[in-house]
Protein backbone atom coordinates (compact mmCIF):
# COMPACT_ATOMS: atom_id res chain seq x y z
CA UNK A 1 0.00 0.00 0.00
CA UNK A 2 1.68 3.68 -0.83
CA UNK A 3 1.85 5.83 1.66
CA UNK A 4 -0.71 8.34 0.84
CA UNK A 5 -3.02 5.59 0.35
CA UNK A 6 -2.75 4.58 3.73
CA UNK A 7 -3.03 7.67 5.52
CA UNK A 8 -5.59 7.87 3.61
CA UNK A 9 -7.26 5.03 4.81
CA UNK A 10 -6.53 5.54 8.43
CA UNK A 11 -7.58 9.05 8.04
CA UNK A 12 -11.06 7.78 6.95
CA UNK A 13 -11.34 5.29 9.68
CA UNK A 14 -10.06 7.30 12.70
CA UNK A 15 -13.07 8.70 15.06
CA UNK A 16 -11.42 11.89 14.97
CA UNK A 17 -11.96 15.07 12.24
CA UNK A 18 -9.61 15.63 9.87
CA UNK A 19 -9.41 18.65 7.55
CA UNK A 20 -6.53 19.63 5.71
CA UNK A 21 -6.68 23.37 4.66
CA UNK A 22 -3.94 24.87 2.06
CA UNK A 23 -2.63 27.95 3.09
CA UNK A 24 -5.12 30.49 0.78
CA UNK A 25 -7.99 28.43 3.82
CA UNK A 26 -9.25 26.39 0.92
CA UNK A 27 -10.50 22.58 1.83
CA UNK A 28 -8.46 19.87 0.75
CA UNK A 29 -9.04 16.76 2.74
CA UNK A 30 -12.26 16.06 4.47
CA UNK A 31 -12.46 12.69 6.46
CA UNK A 32 -15.18 10.47 6.98
CA UNK A 33 -15.96 11.75 10.79
CA UNK A 34 -16.09 15.23 9.28
CA UNK A 35 -18.47 14.15 6.50
CA UNK A 36 -21.06 12.00 9.04
CA UNK A 37 -20.50 14.89 11.52
CA UNK A 38 -20.95 18.16 9.64
CA UNK A 39 -23.77 16.58 7.18
CA UNK A 40 -21.75 17.60 4.13
CA UNK A 41 -20.06 15.11 1.31
CA UNK A 42 -16.33 15.24 0.30
CA UNK A 43 -17.35 16.36 -3.31
CA UNK A 44 -19.47 19.43 -2.12
CA UNK A 45 -16.80 20.96 -0.19
CA UNK A 46 -13.39 20.25 -1.19
CA UNK A 47 -11.83 23.07 -3.06
CA UNK A 48 -14.20 25.57 -1.17
CA UNK A 49 -13.14 27.88 1.51
CA UNK A 50 -13.11 26.57 4.83
CA UNK A 51 -15.38 30.06 5.73
CA UNK A 52 -17.66 29.21 2.92
CA UNK A 53 -18.06 26.12 4.00
CA UNK A 54 -17.86 27.14 8.15
CA UNK A 55 -19.58 30.60 8.29
CA UNK A 56 -19.71 30.21 12.11
CA UNK A 57 -16.22 30.03 12.83
CA UNK A 58 -13.93 33.04 14.05
CA UNK A 59 -12.54 34.22 11.23
CA UNK A 60 -9.91 36.81 12.94
CA UNK A 61 -9.02 34.21 15.07
CA UNK A 62 -8.88 31.16 12.70
CA UNK A 63 -6.62 33.15 10.44
CA UNK A 64 -4.28 34.25 13.08
CA UNK A 65 -4.37 30.92 14.67
CA UNK A 66 -3.30 29.51 10.89
CA UNK A 67 -0.43 32.31 10.82
CA UNK A 68 1.23 31.27 13.90
CA UNK A 69 1.29 27.87 13.12
CA UNK A 70 3.05 28.88 9.95
CA UNK A 71 5.30 31.05 10.89
CA UNK A 72 6.22 28.92 13.45
CA UNK A 73 5.90 25.87 11.71
CA UNK A 74 5.06 24.58 14.90
CA UNK A 75 1.61 22.58 15.59
CA UNK A 76 -0.83 24.02 17.96
CA UNK A 77 -3.97 23.61 20.65
CA UNK A 78 -7.48 24.81 21.39
CA UNK A 79 -8.76 23.12 23.71
CA UNK A 80 -12.99 22.86 24.68
CA UNK A 81 -12.15 24.40 27.81
CA UNK A 82 -10.92 27.70 25.58
CA UNK A 83 -13.73 27.54 23.06
CA UNK A 84 -16.04 25.32 23.44
CA UNK A 85 -16.35 24.93 19.73
CA UNK A 86 -14.93 25.57 17.04
CA UNK A 87 -16.92 24.04 13.94
CA UNK A 88 -20.99 23.52 14.35
CA UNK A 89 -21.21 19.52 14.53
CA UNK A 90 -24.31 18.86 16.41
CA UNK A 91 -23.28 16.03 19.02
CA UNK A 92 -25.26 12.79 19.02
CA UNK A 93 -25.21 12.01 23.15
CA UNK A 94 -28.12 11.02 24.33
CA UNK A 95 -26.93 13.15 27.09
CA UNK A 96 -28.20 17.17 27.88
CA UNK A 97 -25.73 19.44 27.33
CA UNK A 98 -25.32 23.55 27.55
CA UNK A 99 -24.64 23.38 23.76
CA UNK A 100 -26.08 21.71 21.04
CA UNK A 101 -22.99 21.14 19.46
CA UNK A 102 -20.24 18.82 20.22
CA UNK A 103 -17.20 20.44 21.95
CA UNK A 104 -14.08 19.86 20.52
CA UNK A 105 -10.29 19.87 21.15
CA UNK A 106 -8.70 21.60 17.69
CA UNK A 107 -5.31 20.67 17.26
CA UNK A 108 -3.45 22.53 14.43
CA UNK A 109 -0.34 20.90 12.46
CA UNK A 110 1.59 22.18 9.72
CA UNK A 111 2.68 20.23 6.74
CA UNK A 112 5.59 20.71 5.29
CA UNK A 113 5.95 20.40 1.13
CA UNK A 114 8.45 20.45 -1.45
CA UNK A 115 8.56 24.25 -0.76
CA UNK A 116 7.95 25.10 3.03
CA UNK A 117 4.69 25.05 4.29
CA UNK A 118 1.77 24.13 2.36
CA UNK A 119 -1.15 22.90 4.43
CA UNK A 120 -2.22 22.89 8.09
CA UNK A 121 -4.12 20.18 9.00
CA UNK A 122 -6.74 20.69 11.76
CA UNK A 123 -7.56 17.21 13.95
CA UNK A 124 -11.09 17.49 15.50
CA UNK A 125 -11.62 15.04 18.85
CA UNK A 126 -15.31 15.10 20.56
CA UNK A 127 -15.14 16.42 23.88
CA UNK A 128 -18.71 16.63 24.46
CA UNK A 129 -18.44 13.88 27.11
CA UNK A 130 -15.46 15.44 28.94
CA UNK A 131 -16.76 18.90 28.87
CA UNK A 132 -20.54 17.52 29.99
CA UNK A 133 -19.02 15.72 33.58
CA UNK A 134 -16.81 18.05 34.03
CA UNK A 135 -20.13 20.54 34.11
CA UNK A 136 -22.01 18.19 36.23
CA UNK A 137 -18.38 18.01 38.61
CA UNK A 138 -18.34 21.80 38.80
CA UNK A 139 -21.88 22.11 39.90
CA UNK A 140 -21.50 19.71 42.41
CA UNK A 141 -18.57 21.39 43.60
CA UNK A 142 -20.45 24.77 43.59
CA UNK A 143 -23.17 22.82 45.87
CA UNK A 144 -20.45 21.46 48.10
CA UNK A 145 -19.05 24.69 48.36
CA UNK A 146 -21.81 26.74 49.17
CA UNK A 147 -22.80 23.55 51.87
CA UNK A 148 -19.72 24.25 53.54
CA UNK A 149 -20.51 28.10 54.11
CA UNK A 150 -24.50 28.08 54.02
CA UNK A 151 -26.01 27.17 57.34
CA UNK A 152 -29.15 24.25 55.95
CA UNK A 153 -31.87 25.43 58.09
CA UNK A 154 -31.87 29.31 57.98
CA UNK A 155 -29.44 30.07 54.75
CA UNK A 156 -27.51 32.90 56.05
CA UNK A 157 -23.43 31.83 56.40
CA UNK A 158 -22.95 29.30 58.95
CA UNK A 159 -20.43 30.11 62.33
CA UNK A 160 -17.26 28.60 60.84
CA UNK A 161 -17.49 30.92 57.60
CA UNK A 162 -18.93 34.06 59.41
CA UNK A 163 -16.12 33.41 61.62
CA UNK A 164 -13.64 33.70 58.79
CA UNK A 165 -15.32 36.39 57.26
CA UNK A 166 -14.69 38.33 60.78
CA UNK A 167 -11.57 37.19 60.98
CA UNK A 168 -10.57 39.02 57.75
CA UNK A 169 -13.19 42.10 58.04
CA UNK A 170 -10.86 42.56 61.88
CA UNK A 171 -7.89 42.49 60.37
CA UNK A 172 -8.34 44.91 58.07
CA UNK A 173 -10.07 47.13 60.18
CA UNK A 174 -7.28 47.22 62.47
CA UNK A 175 -4.80 47.71 60.10
CA UNK A 176 -6.25 50.19 58.04
CA UNK A 177 -7.55 52.01 61.09
CA UNK A 178 -11.20 51.36 59.66
CA UNK A 179 -14.09 51.09 61.86
CA UNK A 180 -16.31 47.01 62.13
CA UNK A 181 -19.10 47.04 64.04
CA UNK A 182 -20.59 43.26 65.36
CA UNK A 183 -24.31 42.98 65.96
CA UNK A 184 -25.14 39.79 67.83
CA UNK A 185 -29.41 38.68 67.97
CA UNK A 186 -30.45 35.95 70.27
CA UNK A 187 -34.56 35.43 70.10
CA UNK A 188 -36.03 35.64 73.62
CA UNK A 189 -37.78 32.90 75.74
CA UNK A 190 -36.94 30.52 72.44
CA UNK A 191 -37.16 27.11 74.69
CA UNK A 192 -41.07 28.30 75.87
CA UNK A 193 -41.56 28.41 72.14
CA UNK A 194 -40.70 25.19 70.94
CA UNK A 195 -42.12 24.12 74.22
CA UNK A 196 -45.92 25.85 72.69
CA UNK A 197 -45.09 24.72 69.09
CA UNK A 198 -43.12 21.69 68.23
CA UNK A 199 -39.40 21.56 66.54
CA UNK A 200 -40.95 22.76 63.70
CA UNK A 201 -42.79 25.91 64.99
CA UNK A 202 -39.19 27.02 66.20
CA UNK A 203 -37.67 26.15 62.95
CA UNK A 204 -40.27 28.47 61.09
CA UNK A 205 -39.73 31.07 63.00
CA UNK A 206 -36.11 30.92 62.41
CA UNK A 207 -36.17 30.09 58.85
CA UNK A 208 -38.61 33.37 58.65
CA UNK A 209 -36.62 35.54 60.63
CA UNK A 210 -33.44 34.75 59.18
CA UNK A 211 -34.95 35.96 55.83
CA UNK A 212 -36.75 39.24 57.46
CA UNK A 213 -33.64 40.28 59.23
CA UNK A 214 -31.47 39.77 55.78
CA UNK A 215 -33.80 41.88 53.64
CA UNK A 216 -32.65 44.49 55.99
CA UNK A 217 -28.75 44.38 55.77
CA UNK A 218 -26.55 46.13 53.00
CA UNK A 219 -25.42 44.07 50.90
CA UNK A 220 -21.59 44.23 52.36
CA UNK A 221 -22.78 42.93 55.74
CA UNK A 222 -22.21 39.82 56.83
CA UNK A 223 -25.07 37.93 58.31
CA UNK A 224 -24.68 34.47 59.89
CA UNK A 225 -26.35 32.25 62.26
CA UNK A 226 -23.83 31.92 65.74
CA UNK A 227 -25.82 29.00 67.22
CA UNK A 228 -29.00 27.78 67.62
CA UNK A 229 -30.83 31.21 67.86
CA UNK A 230 -28.57 33.22 67.71
CA UNK A 231 -27.53 35.33 64.90
CA UNK A 232 -24.30 38.06 64.63
CA UNK A 233 -23.46 40.51 61.89
CA UNK A 234 -20.62 42.14 61.16
CA UNK A 235 -20.95 45.76 59.59
CA UNK A 236 -18.12 46.86 58.02
CA UNK A 237 -17.13 50.45 57.60
CA UNK A 238 -19.87 51.48 60.31
CA UNK A 239 -19.50 53.45 63.71
CA UNK A 240 -21.24 52.89 66.89
CA UNK A 241 -24.20 55.23 65.78
CA UNK A 242 -25.25 53.49 62.72
CA UNK A 243 -25.11 49.90 64.10
CA UNK A 244 -27.27 51.29 66.98
CA UNK A 245 -29.58 51.98 64.73
CA UNK A 246 -29.45 48.46 62.27
CA UNK A 247 -29.55 46.59 66.03
CA UNK A 248 -33.36 48.96 66.74
CA UNK A 249 -34.46 48.16 63.31
CA UNK A 250 -33.67 44.35 63.79
CA UNK A 251 -35.36 44.31 67.34
CA UNK A 252 -38.24 46.24 66.16
CA UNK A 253 -38.94 44.45 62.91
CA UNK A 254 -38.73 41.09 65.01
CA UNK A 255 -40.81 42.25 68.08
CA UNK A 256 -44.00 43.67 65.13
CA UNK A 257 -44.10 40.64 62.80
CA UNK A 258 -45.72 37.67 63.52
CA UNK A 259 -45.36 34.32 61.98
CA UNK A 260 -48.37 31.96 61.10
CA UNK A 261 -47.43 28.64 62.09
CA UNK A 262 -49.93 25.96 61.43
CA UNK A 263 -53.00 28.36 61.98
CA UNK A 264 -51.37 29.77 65.00
CA UNK A 265 -49.42 33.35 64.93
CA UNK A 266 -46.36 33.46 66.49
CA UNK A 267 -45.17 36.62 68.04
CA UNK A 268 -41.03 36.90 69.27
CA UNK A 269 -38.70 39.38 70.24
CA UNK A 270 -35.02 39.70 70.24
CA UNK A 271 -32.10 40.73 72.54
CA UNK A 272 -29.29 43.05 70.74
CA UNK A 273 -25.98 43.00 71.45
CA UNK A 274 -23.94 45.86 69.69
CA UNK A 275 -20.19 46.16 70.04
CA UNK A 276 -17.18 48.49 67.39
CA UNK A 277 -13.81 47.96 67.39
CA UNK A 278 -11.72 49.99 69.96
CA UNK A 279 -7.99 49.34 70.83
CA UNK A 280 -9.44 46.76 73.54
CA UNK A 281 -9.84 44.50 70.73
CA UNK A 282 -6.82 42.61 70.16
CA UNK A 283 -7.85 39.58 68.09
CA UNK A 284 -11.77 39.19 66.44
CA UNK A 285 -13.06 36.88 69.59
CA UNK A 286 -12.60 39.85 71.53
CA UNK A 287 -14.80 41.71 69.42
CA UNK A 288 -17.30 38.46 69.34
CA UNK A 289 -16.97 38.32 73.51
CA UNK A 290 -18.09 42.30 73.58
CA UNK A 291 -20.99 42.17 71.72
CA UNK A 292 -21.85 38.68 73.01
CA UNK A 293 -21.39 40.37 76.73
CA UNK A 294 -23.75 43.46 75.58
CA UNK A 295 -26.05 40.58 74.62
CA UNK A 296 -26.17 39.12 78.18
CA UNK A 297 -26.75 42.43 79.46
CA UNK A 298 -29.63 43.29 76.77
CA UNK A 299 -31.29 39.55 78.12
CA UNK A 300 -30.66 40.69 81.88
CA UNK A 301 -32.09 44.58 81.36
CA UNK A 302 -35.32 42.35 80.78
CA UNK A 303 -35.31 41.15 76.94
CA UNK A 304 -36.54 42.70 73.95
CA UNK A 305 -33.99 45.89 74.18
CA UNK A 306 -30.64 46.45 72.44
CA UNK A 307 -27.51 47.00 74.68
CA UNK A 308 -24.18 48.03 73.48
CA UNK A 309 -20.88 46.92 75.47
CA UNK A 310 -19.52 50.56 75.01
CA UNK A 311 -22.13 51.26 78.07
CA UNK A 312 -20.71 48.08 80.20
CA UNK A 313 -16.97 48.88 79.49
CA UNK A 314 -16.10 48.78 82.78
CA UNK A 315 -18.50 45.84 83.95
CA UNK A 316 -16.76 44.19 80.97
CA UNK A 317 -13.10 44.35 81.92
CA UNK A 318 -14.45 43.30 85.18
CA UNK A 319 -15.93 40.14 83.89
N1 LIG B 1 -36.52 24.67 66.72
C1 LIG B 1 -35.22 24.79 66.94
N2 LIG B 1 -34.80 25.06 68.20
C2 LIG B 1 -33.49 25.20 68.43
C3 LIG B 1 -32.56 25.13 67.39
N3 LIG B 1 -31.32 25.33 67.92
C4 LIG B 1 -31.50 25.53 69.25
N4 LIG B 1 -32.80 25.46 69.56
C5 LIG B 1 -33.44 25.58 70.88
O1 LIG B 1 -33.37 26.91 71.36
C6 LIG B 1 -33.56 26.87 72.78
C7 LIG B 1 -32.65 27.87 73.43
O2 LIG B 1 -32.98 27.89 74.79
P1 LIG B 1 -32.21 28.75 75.86
O3 LIG B 1 -30.75 28.76 75.53
O4 LIG B 1 -32.60 28.25 77.20
O5 LIG B 1 -32.68 30.22 75.65
P2 LIG B 1 -34.11 30.86 75.59
O6 LIG B 1 -35.20 29.92 75.96
O7 LIG B 1 -34.25 31.51 74.26
O8 LIG B 1 -34.03 31.95 76.70
P3 LIG B 1 -33.30 33.34 76.61
O9 LIG B 1 -32.26 33.26 75.54
O10 LIG B 1 -32.70 33.53 77.95
O11 LIG B 1 -34.32 34.35 76.29
C8 LIG B 1 -33.29 25.43 73.20
O12 LIG B 1 -34.53 24.83 73.58
C9 LIG B 1 -32.75 24.77 71.94
O13 LIG B 1 -33.13 23.41 71.84
C10 LIG B 1 -33.03 24.84 66.08
O14 LIG B 1 -32.28 24.74 65.09
N5 LIG B 1 -34.36 24.70 65.90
Amino acid sequence: MKDSTFCHTIAERINTGVLVLDIEYNIVEFNRFMQVHAHKKQEDVVGKSVFEVFPELPRRWFERKLASVIQLNSPSFCSWEQRHHLFELPHTRPITTDSKYMAQNCTFMPIVGEQGISHVCILIEDATDVAHYQGKLNHVLDELARANRIDGLTQVFNRKHWEECLDKEFSRARRYGHNVALIMFDLDHFKKLNDTYGHQGGDKVLVDTAARIKSLLRLCDQFGRYGGEEFAIILPETDLNGALDVAERIRSSIASTVINFQGSAIKVSTSVGVSVIDSSHQRYEDLISSADYALYQAKKLGRNRVANSHDFATDAALC
